[in-house]
């Protein structure tokens, strides 16, 4: 019999780790980049003038009875913290990690009157993690051991950054730049875009993957104008969340609409079985991007990395790390991983989720072996060194 978990602990932290979009200024992240608020001129430059880094990273941490720690950490902060503390401890104090199927129901259907999606599901996401994390230490096992084992030997990746040509002097097989201009910015802003993806194919050659973040900012006609253009002009491997993540009418019209070979992409801000099924029921897009710290951890991403394969659709989980890595090495429907560059420049390899996690493998010549994840649960530590603020203890301390 495993251990039980006896104590639960919610923290908060700032300064990039998984919230990355809290970086410092003249980061690439920050720079004019399109977003939904771009109709509004003065949150046009910066993302963090609009709040985008106002929650914080959430730290769970789960004690098992034996002293062994699991924990995880996501993107939620503060108001995450309460959830965990003050609602889903009850599910957790005096259980086993193993029975991870019956806590996230519970967790889910206990806090769905006013959850469902967002910042609920990413603090559900955050403590399945941390169960997951725990179970693995607890029985010496990486987290892809206990999904099936690896399916192939190494991941690859492709880098998200301003700068795919040095991505593509790295290692990585593609590059995705995020859009720098949203339909307020009219004909004058779709050139520019244009232009500078055409600038970016002139410096990567003819067949290094280009891809355009667009991070819900526009709507079907800019979107489709722009695939075509980049498709005609750039050679676009894929566009990616052209549009808001309700708009699943959108996505499918877009997905029409865009020239035969490019593909359309969506999920990263979509959550659960139900939301995923929905994005492929009606058909809305070429590969989901699920981010296994917010769409509801690894025991919901089983079911919908299943539902994506019995349907013949790609998984390529948005971001978040270990927690993706673990899982894209045991699914034949991802075969390559994402990986978020967070130097400034962009111009290094630096650990995504730094300064927050200890021991976290990254990309060299583009690839992780699969041999860098056999540690036990997600094979990092939490670094006790950065400030972690527990604002809410629960009443099991
Ligand atoms: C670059 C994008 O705007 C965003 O910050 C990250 C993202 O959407 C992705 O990695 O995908
Ligand atoms: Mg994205």
């Amino acid at each position: 019999m495993l251990p039980k978990i006896k104590y639960v602990r919610a923290y908060t932290a700032k300064g990039g780790g998984a919230d990355y979009h809290d970086q410092g200024a003249g980061h690439w992240i920050d720079d004019h980049i399109a977003t939904p608020m771009s109709r509004y001129p003065e949150y046009r430059q910066s993302r963090q003038s609009f709040g985008i880094n106002v929650l914080g990273t959430l730290v769970v941490e789960l004690e098992a009875e034996d002293g062994t720690i699991g924990f995880a950490v996501t993107t939620g902060g503060e108001p995450a913290c309460y959830i965990v503390e003050k609602h889903l401890s009850r599910f957790l104090i005096g259980r086993s990690p193993a029975e991870y199927e019956k806590i996230w129901d519970q967790m889910y259907f206990s806090s769905q009157y006013y959850g469902r999606k967002g910042l609920v599901v990413n603090a559900i996401s955050g403590v399945d993690l941390a169960i997951w994390d725990l179970l693995g230490k607890l029985r010496g096992e990486p987290v892809y051991h206990m999904l099936g084992g690896a399916v192939r030997d190494e991941l690859q990746f492709y880098a998200t950054g301003a700068r795919p040509d040095v991505a593509k002097e790295l290692g990585f097989i593609g590059g995705k730049l995020p859009l720098h201009h949203g339909p307020a910015e009219g004909l004058e802003g779709l050139q520019k875009n244009i232009e500078q993806l055409a600038d970016m194919r002139a410096k990567c050659g003819d067949d290094f993957w280009l891809m355009l973040d667009c991070w819900m900012s526009l709507d079907l006609d800019y979107a489709t104008r722009l695939a075509h253009r980049a498709w005609n002009e750039c050679g676009l491997k894929w566009i990616e969340e052209a549009l808001s993540p309700d708009d699943y009418w959108g996505y499918a019209a877009l997905k029409q609409n865009a020239p035969r070979g490019l593909l359309v992409t969506t999920g990263e801000h979509e959550a659960t079985r139900w939301g995923f099924r929905m994005l492929m029921d009606m058909d809305c897009c070429d590969i989901i991007q699920p981010d296994v710290g917010w769409c509801g951890g690894v025991t919901e991403l089983i079911k919908i990395a299943n539902y994506a394969d019995s349907r013949g659709v790609m998984m390529v989980p948005h971001g978040s790390s270990v927690y993706s890595y673990h899982f894209v090495i045991t699914r034949h429907n991802s075969p390559f991983a994402e990986f978020l560059m967070m130097h400034p420049g962009p111009t290094e390899v630096v650990p995504m989720f730094a300064p927050q996690l200890l021991g976290e493998p990254v990309p060299v010549n583009g690839r992780i072996r699969a041999s860098e994840l056999d540690k036990p649960g997600f094979g990092v530590e939490l670094n006790r060194d950065i400030p972690l603020h527990r604002p809410y203890p629960n009443e099991g301390h």
